[in-house]
Parts: structure tokens; C-alpha cells; sequence
């Protein structure tokens, strides 16, 4: 669902200007007015953490902000969004500009709309759309770009904007965002805990849920992963003697939540929460009273998988622009941490001098990006080294095994702990990757079908009105029928395991193809190591067993 807001507007002068260009308006289910801009960003935070299905989630239509009476730098807004909230696609518009722009926008605003509807086509702009110089050009002339394809997420985009902003910005926090009251903005929303209306509530409560191997993400609201990866990290901040003010840290988590892709299967914000809880618990295993590399490995965590495109390394191919970047290794993970590392520069950068200095005692600026414990940690959950851990968990005895090899060994343990959990948690996030895997099938197959579609030429309309996809099951590519089938009938307590299976009867299968190739080796291998760890084999085992139970 898309939004029209009017920043500062006077409504009868945006009806008259419109009034030239009635198809615009049709393109948006909901006008709201905002004072400031400073509004219009807390207007984008709550809706985000309203609860799923959520249909204000900026990603799935394209919204617009047209500015009224003040003088506005477009360019400046533009990089306002792709540092704070890069997964949305927002366009700025001002209301005094020439009637060519209301061309432009009418031109491609149906178009853009058409564009983010579809999933698989989504998730290909996400991954392979660059901008061409005359794009460039255009927007360097005219600062409300009319290249349509601006105003959608694209990796490339949020890579190069967020980091030439951020150099621009002097990782400084504006105060449009600064002066947002992120703790009000969660107390609004307190639906689940109206006997706590105030600031942010309950913290031993949080504490203790994530303290509990049994912990599932995929129970908690947007709004309570916030609060609970605020808990936690204000915990790990406090045990490790680094300040954060209260607000940066929220400004943090909502920088975080508004970088994933919320709308993707797996790959969002509630599996980074997940991938910090488990790495929270494995570190109090293997790194006991290290509060500053347990607070490390935590923020990498959180932030491992920002932007993750819900595909995976393969599907880039050698030609995409990022491959090149990333000289065609660990495309995915480089991309990760290069995102993760611009918010961190700018929300809380002693963290990074940490970063660099907690293993030799080097200080930040003797040290380079390669030796950075957070790249290291990220760049450890690459699958396709996967081998190459559990060589090393092989041939070395414990006191062979360093400290950097256990910081990899932990994310990447916690990248994968799904399948360690309890049936039932394991079992939902199961099912969520197999949504992904065929997403990723879908967009192979139709690669194929329609190559000449897929490149970064703009589409025509007809082409993708034909590339509403239906998949191999007859499921509409449709993401809000999902989300109300996820909410109602699939992740609703009781959880009914053997309702999920007769409606996905390849989950087994894909489970212990997974456990058997990957997960068992590698968790078996490390709770010999450190026998403390025990319980992740033995949970394997267990869901093993049942997925194998399944399949006679
Ligand atoms: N339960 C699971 N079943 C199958 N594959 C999984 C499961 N959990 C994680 N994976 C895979 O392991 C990969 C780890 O890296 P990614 O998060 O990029 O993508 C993940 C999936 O491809």
C-alpha cells in the first residue's frame, strides 16, 4: 500500500496542481499531512513497527513526499533515506516544480508502482539495477529525477548513496532524525503491554526471553524485536564499559530494522534478531566475561545480513556490477558488512576503534578494514566456506583453535542455529527458507524464460503485466495474501506442525538434506571441541529423527 504525504503543503494549491494529473493521485491509497519533515520520518518508523500484516511497510509501492512552501534540497532528502531508511522506496517531489516534473512523475509513477509489485521482478531490481550515466545525468540536472528506477530499492544504489552520503554527511546524525523520540514511538505502539505505557518497558523480561534456548523471533512483533535487541545490546554496551545514548541505540535498531527487507521469507530483521540471541548465548559459552568481543560479535550479528535480497551468491552471476565489486567473492556477505559498517560509522563509531583494537590492543587507525573483527565475524557465514571451518574444527586440538576462529566459528554456528532449536521454533524457519529457496527458483526460471526482461533496461508495461508470477504450487505472487496466511494460519500458537507439512510436504526432505550435508558435520565437530555445546547436537538429533520420521 502506498502513501501520498503532503510535507508542509497548502491542500487546495497540491489539488490544483494535480488537478493536471489525476492519474498520480490514483497511485496511492492513503493522503496524510505532515507538518515537517522531521514528522514525515517518525510517520515512516511507526509504520513500520506496526504489527504484520503489515501493509505500510515502503516496500512492496512506491510512496512520494511532495514538499510545499519551503525550499527543499532534493538530493539532500534522497540521501536522508538512504542512510536511515534505505529499503523504502520514497520519492521527494516539490510542489512549485515545473509542470515537465508533474509529467515525468505521472509518466513513471504507474510504472515504478507495477515495477515493486511483483516479487520475483522485486528481487532481480534489487540485485542487478544500476544506473546508467544519462539516469545520473538527469538527476544531476533535475534533482527530482524522472528515471523511474530511482526511486526503487537497488543493492548497487544503497551501497554507493549511502556511502558518498555518509562521507558527504561527515557521519554526522542529522537532527531531522536526531530530534526523533524513538522510545515515544514504541510506546505509541504499545499494544501487547498497555500496563507499561512508558519509555521501554521490562527489561529482565526481555533479558530472560532471550536468554532461553527455546527463544523464537519469528513470535515477536517488529516493535518487541526492537525493544528486545535494545535490552540486549544496552546490556552488552553497559558489561563492555561503551556508552550509547538511549536514543542513538533505538536510532540504531530502527536503522537496522528499515535496512532488511522486511518483506523477504527468511532473510529480515526477525532472523537477525534470532542470529543475535543465538550468537548472545553461544559467546557466554565460548567467550566467558569477554564483554567487549561479546558485545562485538553481537553487532555483527544484528547487522549481518542487511539488505539481504532473500537470493543467494550464485544467483548474481559474473556480469552484475556487484560481483565486480566484490571480485566475485563472498558477494552477499562484502555487501553486508559494508552497509552494516556506514551505520555503524555514523550511529556509534567507537564501536569500530573496538572493533579493530580488542584482539592485540592496535589502535584503530594502525589497522586495516581486513582485520576488523566485525568483517571477519560476517564474512565467516559465507556458506561457501563452510568446509573450510570444519577442517579446522578437525585437525586442530582446542588450544590450536584462536580466538578469530572462534569468533567465526560462533556467527556462523548462530547463522545456521535454526535448525538447533527446538522442533516446532526450527521447524518454522524451515518453512520460511523453503519460501525462499523456490522464490529463488522462480526468479532462475524466469531469468531464463524472459532474458531479455531481466537486464536494467526500464520494462515496458505490457511485459510486466505478463510477469505476475504464479508459481509452481498456483500461488499468487502476492505478498500480502501470504502475510495473512503466515499470521492466521501458520504461525498461530498452537503451532500445528502437521497442518504446515500437509500444505509443504518437501519440508522433511529439505531439512535433512541440510542437516546431513551442512549442520551435522559442522555442529557435531564443535560440541566435541567444547562439550559445553552439547545440547545443539542433541537438538539435531532430535529433528532429525522426525524429519526422517516424515519421510518413511
Ligand atoms: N533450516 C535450513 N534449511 C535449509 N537451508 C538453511 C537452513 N538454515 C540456513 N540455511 C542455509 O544456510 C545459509 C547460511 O547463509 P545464508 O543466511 O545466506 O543462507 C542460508 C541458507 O541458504
Amino acid at each position: 500500500m502506498s502513501t501520498l504525504f503532503l510535507v508542509d503543503c497548502d491542500e487546495k494549491e497540491v489539488a490544483k496542481v494535480l488537478s493536471g494529473f489525476e492519474s498520480i493521485k490514483e497511485n496511492f491509497e492513503r493522503v496524510i499531512s505532515v507538518i515537517n519533515l522531521h514528522d514525515l520520518f517518525q510517520h515512516l518508523y511507526q509504520d513500520r513497527i506496526q504489527t504484520f500484516p503489515n501493509n505500510w511497510n515502503y516496500e512492496t509501492s512506491v510512496s512520494m513526499a511532495i514538499l510545499g512552501s519551503q525550499t527543499y534540497d532534493i538530493r539532500q532528502l534522497v540521501s536522508l533515506r538512504d542512510r536511515f531508511v534505505p529499503t523504502f522506496n520514497l520519492r521527494f517531489v516539490t510542489l512549485n516544480g515545473p509542470v515537465s516534473h508533474w509529467e515525468q512523475v505521472s509518466k513513471s509513477i504507474t510504472k515504478e508502482q507495477k515495477l515493486c509489485k511483483s516479487r520475483i521482478i522485486r528481487m532481480n531490481h534489487w540485485m542487478n539495477h544500476h544506473h546508467d550515466e544519462s539516469d545520473i545525468k538527469v538527476h544531476e540536472d533535475c534533482p527530482e529525477s524522472d528515471s523511474c528506477e530511482y526511486n526503487l530499492y537497488t543493492m548497487l544504489n544503497h551501497l554507493t548513496n549511502a556511502h558518498r552520503a555518509n562521507n558527504e554527511a561527515n557521519n554526522t546524525i542529522p537532527s531531522i532524525i536526531n530530534d526523533i523520540e524513538f522510545a515515544k514511538i514504541l510506546s505509541n505502539y504499545d499494544h501487547e503491554l498497555e500496563s507499561l505505557p512508558h519509555g521501554l518497558p521490562d527489561k529482565e523480561y526481555y533479558i530472560n526471553l532471550f536468554n532461553d534456548w527455546n527463544f523464537s523471533a519469528l513470535n515477536l512483533t517488529t516493535r518487541q524485536l526492537i525493544i528486545g535487541g535494545f535490552h540486549l545490546l544496552s546490556t552488552l554496551a553497559e558489561q563492555a564499559n561503551i556508552e550509547i545514548p538511549e536514543n542513538d541505540l533505538l536510532l540504531l535498531l530502527f536503522t537496522l530494522e528499515a535496512s532488511y527487507h522486511q518483506i523477504n521469507r527468511f532473510h529480515n530483521f526477525k532472523h537477525a534478531i534470532d542470529v543475535m540471541q543465538a550468537t548472545w548465548n553461544l559467546c557466554k559459552i565460548l567467550l566467558p566475561g569477554n564483554h567487549e568481543l561479546t558485545l562485538l560479535i553481537c553487532l555483527a550479528a544484528i547487522g549481518h545480513d542487511i539488505g539481504h535480497p532473500g537470493t543467494n551468491n550464485s544467483l548474481f552471476g559474473d556480469e552484475c556490477d556487484l560481483s565486480k565489486l566484490f571480485k566475485k567473492t563472498s558477494v552477499l556477505e562484502n555487501f553486508h558488512f559494508q552497509m552494516f559498517n556506514e551505520i555503524i560509522k555514523t550511529i556509534w563509531p567507537s564501536v569500530l576503534e573496538l572493533s579493530a583494537g580488542t584482539l592485540d590492543g592496535r589502535k584503530h587507525h594502525e589497522i586495516s578494514e581486513d582485520d576488523c573483527i566485525i568483517k571477519k565475524a560476517i564474512l565467516a557465514t559465507d556458506m561457501s566456506f563452510h568446509a573450510n571451518y570444519v577442517q579446522v574444527l578437525s585437525d586442530k586440538t582446542r588450544s590450536e583453535i584462536t580466538t578469530m576462529e572462534i569468533i567465526s566459528f560462533i556467527l556462523k554456528a548462530a547463522d545456521i542455529s535454526n535448525v538447533t532449536r527446538p522442533l516446532d521454533v526450527s521447524a518454522k524457519w524451515a518453512f520460511l527458507i523453503t519460501l525462499e529457496f523456490k522464490d529463488c527458483a522462480n526468479l532462475q526460471t524466469y531469468k531464463e524464460a524472459h532474458e531479455h526482461l531481466f537486464s536494467c533496461e526500464p520494462l515496458p508495461l505490457g511485459e510486466l503485466e505478463e510477469l505476475r508470477i504464479i508459481d509452481g504450487n498456483g500461488d499468487k505472487d502476492d505478498d500480502m495474501s501470504f502475510e495473512m496466511e503466515l499470521n492466521d494460519n501458520i504461525m498461530k500458537e498452537p503451532f500445528q506442525l502437521s497442518a504446515l507439512l500437509e500444505k509443504y510436504p518437501m519440508i522433511p526432505k529439505g531439512q535433512l538434506f541440510f542437516i546431513n550435508t551442512f549442520a551435522f558435520q559442522f555442529f557435531n565437530k564443535l560440541s566435541a571441541q567444547f562439550p559445553d555445546l552439547k545440547f545443539l547436537i542433541d537438538n539435531i538429533n532430535a529433528n532429525k529423527e522426525y524429519w526422517l520420521s516424515q519421510t518413511e
